[in-house]
């Protein structure tokens, strides 16, 4: 199989129907202004042949880091499945459109924690916090609207690496990398 997307599809099927929670989360890593790099987890929502999307406060860590350096890696661990799979490439911002159908479809609580947390900003204490989330639920009595500084980024990906788990630390380790309209695939050692 030479297509990344239809071998995605296969993985995250498999993730999904094997996972106790959360089949959907990985590490997303970026790289701040000083060239370090930063990790943390998030949850994929959505994919097609464009790329991989996550949501977040843009003004967060991670968001000021992609303004910075538009490119990211993301790692899912299927522990259950011993499998991993990275994917990495140029980052982009969804467009309104989209981002502001996925945040409709949130819990009304999730919709306000959005507007009320200054995500990845010293919190003084949880009172603060608690007294931001009330009035926020005073300010929108009914439907939240998508805060301005929230939305989705797409990672479009250059590479992907399948790994899997074989006895012996023989494991197995599938690279596709991007090949003008189509994929390269190469095995790597383990
Ligand atoms: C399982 C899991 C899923 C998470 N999903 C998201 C997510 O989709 N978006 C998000 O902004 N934070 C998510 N978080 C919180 C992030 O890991 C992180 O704490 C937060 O985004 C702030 O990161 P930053 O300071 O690097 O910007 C998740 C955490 C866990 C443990
Ligand atoms: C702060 C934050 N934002 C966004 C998300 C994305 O997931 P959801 O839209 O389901 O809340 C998460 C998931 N843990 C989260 O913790």
């Amino acid at each position: 199989m030479t297509d990344p997307f239809a071998r995605f599809a296969d993985w995250f099927a498999a993730a999904t129907a094997a996972e106790a929670n959360d089949p959907n989360a990985c590490a997303l890593a970026t790289v701040d202004a000083a060239g370090r790099p930063d990790v943390r987890i998030v949850l994929m929502k959505e994919w097609d042949r464009q790329g991989f999307v996550f949501y977040t406060n843009r003004q967060s860590a991670k968001g000021r880091q992609l303004a910075h350096t538009p490119y990211a890696t993301l790692d899912f661990h299927w522990k259950s499945l011993r499998r991993q799979l990275r994917i990495s490439g140029a980052v982009t911002p969804v467009d309104a459109a989209q981002s502001d159908a996925y945040f409709a479809t949130r819990p009304r609580e999730s919709q306000l924690s959005a507007w009320a947390s200054l995500q990845s900003e010293p919190l003084a204490d949880r009172e603060t916090f608690e007294s931001r989330l009330a009035e926020t639920a005073a300010r929108f009595p009914d439907a939240v609207p998508r805060p301005p500084h929230w939305g989705g980024y797409r990672v479009t990906p250059d590479w992907f690496e399948f790994w899997e788990d074989r006895l012996g630390r023989q494991h197995h380790r599938e690279r596709f990398d991007r090949a003008g309209d189509g994929w390269q695939l190469r095995l790597l050692y383990p």
